[in-house]
């Protein structure tokens, strides 16, 4: 594919004198990765600044390039105030097809789970749908990756060109605050959007809780044209600033939850295997009994199906499909059961309010005792370590403290952070062994919540990634103790 760089600008951006007609091929922004006939994006970074790597874009072949106001080099130089931002509209223009309905969805938990259910949904009601997230691309076909929550622009329009070409008109998507902060998604046109919640993460990235949820609402302020639903869940603490930015950017409110005005949760009844779910829709009284356990996964199929309404679903398909609703990998699953029948579960709980509210889903459904396996993981926000041990040491009662993914931290330091609020807990470094250590130890009517991980299928130490995919070791410690997978 080739096109002019006249073809690719925004409006706001000019080509330099006489490079209107020159030829793109296609659009980098790692210098590693160019080749020849590309535009190269030299984007301001956290750790270092893209402009210094220009030289060696050049050499691989970038014919131009997309810098910060002021950057000279041997090649055509664009320049833009905010190129990050400059790159998603080139990016968009490179591979120009979107799905004719594109609904994006953030908030700390839940957002995997919200776009996945709504795939379901949308599907369910004879749509081509599509989610794009954590878990990659999902289609009726299967799952690939694709990396990031929220890919970088380039990869993320090539995926939406790509869909659309395969014929998928719906697609639900996850904004993640690294993405919203870093203009990943600025190109994405957008028909609706959805909040599920709000609470700690991701402050290694962050200054502080402010700058995370301006990120945030950058979805809501920014990218969500005028006019577009706007599904809040109204249950989390921030949730009223959230309905207030909504309504400031011209969007229109669907307030769900228990204090949702538009979708209202009356009651919820856990069963063993499923929940039984009273709320209204307009004021008109509806149930649902959902197959997934945990009050979490009904707020994700209520959010899921309220976006899927907002899109032109007929409330009744969609409550409807929300009774056939699948789990999502890695979320509350349930990986097999020992001889005595006590279940296994993997969940991707990996903040403190996710690992609260798994161990909350549980209890209702433990006769006996939770065994909890868990980590927190390297390179990220450090300061969720302790309140992790603190909900563990308080909600669990066997807790094993293991490795997440330390990357080049030091294990034994992350597992120290989080033993000193729960110094009860046994600590076992590998995290096969606290697995078994975990099944060992249950009996009848107890429970084993293995959170973390949830779907992935490596352990990122250093710059190594061990194949550690927990369905797989789970059922094999399983099966040796003559329990079902
Ligand atoms: C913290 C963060 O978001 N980092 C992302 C960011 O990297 P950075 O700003 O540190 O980049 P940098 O290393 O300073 O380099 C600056 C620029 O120079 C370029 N470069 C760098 C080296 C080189 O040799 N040549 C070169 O051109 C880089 O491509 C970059 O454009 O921009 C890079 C290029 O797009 C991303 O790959 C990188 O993701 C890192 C690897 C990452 O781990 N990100 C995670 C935390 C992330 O984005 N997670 C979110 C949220 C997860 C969730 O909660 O679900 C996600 O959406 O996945
Ligand atoms: N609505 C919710 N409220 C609180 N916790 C939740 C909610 N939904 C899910 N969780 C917890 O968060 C975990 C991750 O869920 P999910 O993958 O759907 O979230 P996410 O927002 O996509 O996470 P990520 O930031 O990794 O992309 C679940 O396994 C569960 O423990
Ligand atoms: N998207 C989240 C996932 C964390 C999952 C956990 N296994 C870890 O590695 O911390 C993040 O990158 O912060
Ligand atoms: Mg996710």
């Amino acid at each position: 594919m080739i096109r002019t760089l006249a073809d690719l600008l925004p409006e706001s951006l000019s080509a330099p004198t006489g490079a209107d007609g020159l030829e793109i091929r296609g659009l980098a922004l790692d210098s590693r990765k160019v080749k020849p006939g590309d535009l190269f994006a030299a984007l301001p970074g956290v750790k270092v600044n893209g402009t210094q790597f220009i030289p060696m874009a050049i050499e691989k072949g970038a014919v131009c390039v997309l810098a910060p106001q002021g950057t000279q080099a041997s090649v055509p130089v664009i320049e833009a105030e905010d190129p990050a931002g400059a790159l998603s509209a080139i990016a968009a223009h490179f591979y120009p097809r979107q799905p004719a309905t594109i609904a994006a969805v953030t908030g700390t938990n839940g957002k995997s789970s919200t776009v996945e259910f709504l795939r379901q949904i949308w599907a369910a009601a004879g749509l081509e749908a599509a989610a794009l997230g954590t878990l990659g691309v999902t289609r009726a076909s299967g799952r690939t990756d694709v990396g990031y929550t929220t890919p970088d622009a380039i990869a993320l329009h090539q995926s939406l060109d790509k869909l659309t070409e395969e014929g998928v008109t719906h697609l639900a998507m996850e904004a993640s605050s690294h993405g919203l902060k870093q203009r990943r998604m600025d190109g994405a046109r957008l028909a609706l959007v959805g909040f599920t919640n709000l609470t700690q993460d991701h402050l290694d990235y962050h200054p502080d809780f402010e700058d995370y949820f301006t990120s945030k609402m950058r979805l809501f302020s920014t990218l969500a044209p005028m006019g577009a639903p706007a599904v809040i869940n109204m249950d989390s603490d921030w949730s009223a600033r959230v309905a207030q930015a909504a309504q400031s950017a011209g969007l229109s409110p669907v307030e769900i939850g228990w204090r949702g005005r538009d979708l209202t949760v009356h009651e919820i009844t856990p069963h063993p295997a499923s929940q039984h779910v009273r709320f209204s829709w307009k004021g008109e009284e509806r149930e649902v009994d959902l197959p997934l356990i945990g009050e979490f996964q009904a707020a994700n199929a209520l959010g899921a199906a309220a976006l899927a309404i907002a899109s032109g679903v007929q409330p009744d398909q969609a409550f409807d499909a929300m009774g056939a609703l699948q789990g999502v990998a890695g979320r509350l699953q349930t990986v097999g059961t020992t001889m005595d029948g006590a279940p296994v579960l993997l969940d991707y709980a990996h903040t403190p309010d996710g690992l609260d509210k798994l161990l909350r889903a549980a209890r209702p459904h433990t006769q006996g005792r939770i065994v909890l396996v868990f980590g927190a993981g390297g390179d990220r926000d450090a300061t969720k370590r302790a309140p992790m041990g603190e909900i563990a040491s308080r909600l669990a009662d066997i807790a094993i403290v293991t490795d997440d993914n330390p990357r080049t931290e030091d294990p034994a330091s992350i597992r120290k952070a989080i033993m000193a609020a729960c110094p009860d807990a046994q600590e076992i470094p590998d995290r096969e062994a606290a697995i078994r250590a975990g099944i060992e130890q249950l009996k009848k009517g107890d429970v084993l919540l293995i959170a973390g991980k949830g779907h992935e299928t490596g352990q990122i130490l250093a710059d190594r990634v061990i194949p550690f995919d927990e369905t797989k070791i789970v059922s094999s410690i399983l099966q040796q103790r003559g329990g079902t997978a």
